[in-house]
């Protein structure tokens, strides 16, 4: 099997007396899609930010293509991409200053892709102008995928990146994930809500429950041995079904 690129070793992390993870063992592959899911509250942002070294842990390691996440060099954060659940843009400033921003911290940046995602979704000349203060949530969310987009990532990680969009936004940006990202070989994990959603693009799935990951496996591994356990049903297992007996 492949070396992996985040290797995370017995990592635990409390908030004052409330553990939320504990002792978790993970890895990813290159090029695996994983969907990562768990319950409101499980620590699904939490793993994400200790997995990018932007919240400290109590203990344990994470290693990004073999480097600890505390002391990550620039060429290797220059191959992550990252789209926190809450906007962390500047709202002071306008889409295009934002973009132009970004676009001179990295060495490289597809102002191809970034035109064409702008104008496929919905950014014309006055909202690429507005500050980012006066976006919608879902515009916010839109282009806080395209920020994290524009330096090719090779390693995209999502953190409910769908919550604020209408159906077309989901569908577009799915899209976009399957066809601009996907396709390239980039890793993904990707937590979110939706399961439909999820079912469409992840390969893999991954369950967060009492600070660990219980299960891993590909979705339609884990759906056939929950059908086999399950015996005789009348209804197919769906993601759903299993969601509930492995998280509860
Ligand atoms: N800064 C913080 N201070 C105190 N508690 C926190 C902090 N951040 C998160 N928590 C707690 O840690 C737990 C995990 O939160 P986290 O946001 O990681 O969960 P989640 O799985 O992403 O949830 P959701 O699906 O609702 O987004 C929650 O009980 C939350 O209240």
């Amino acid at each position: 099997m492949n070396t992996p690129i985040v290797e995370i070793s017995s990592i635990s992390k409390h908030f004052g007396s409330q553990p939320v993870l504990n002792g978790l063992e993970w890895q990813v592959r290159p090029g695996q899609i994983i969907g990562l899911l768990g319950r409101n509250g499980a620590g699904k942002s939490t793993l994400l930010e200790c997995l990018l070294g932007l919240r400290e842990t109590d203990g344990g390691s994470v290693r990004i293509y073999g480097e600890d996440v505390r002391n990550l060099s620039d060429a290797t954060r220059a191959r992550i991409g990252y789209v926190p659940q809450k906007s962390d843009l500047f709202d002071w400033l306008t889409p295009r200053q934002m973009l132009d921003y970004f676009k001179a911290l990295y060495p490289r940046w597809n102002d191809a892709k970034v035109d064409a995602l702008l104008a496929r979704w919905g950014f014309d000349k006055l909202m690429q102008n507005k500050p980012i203060s006066k976006l919608s949530g879902g515009e916010q969310q839109r282009l806080s995928i395209i920020r994290a987009l524009g330096p090719d990532p090779e390693l995209l990680i999502l953190d409910e990146p769908v919550s604020s969009l209408d159906p077309v936004g989901r569908r577009d940006f799915l899209r976009e994930l399957i066809d601009g990202v996907i396709e390239h070989g980039t890793t993904v994990v990707f937590s979110t809500h939706i399961l439909s959603d999820l079912e469409r693009v992840a390969l893999d799935i991954a369950f967060l429950k009492d600070g660990k990951i219980t299960l891993q496996g590909h979705l339609d591994d884990l759906l056939e041995g929950a059908r086999g356990q399950a015996g005789t049903r009348a209804e197919p297992l769906s993601l759903e079904d299993l969601f509930i007996e492995v998280t509860q």
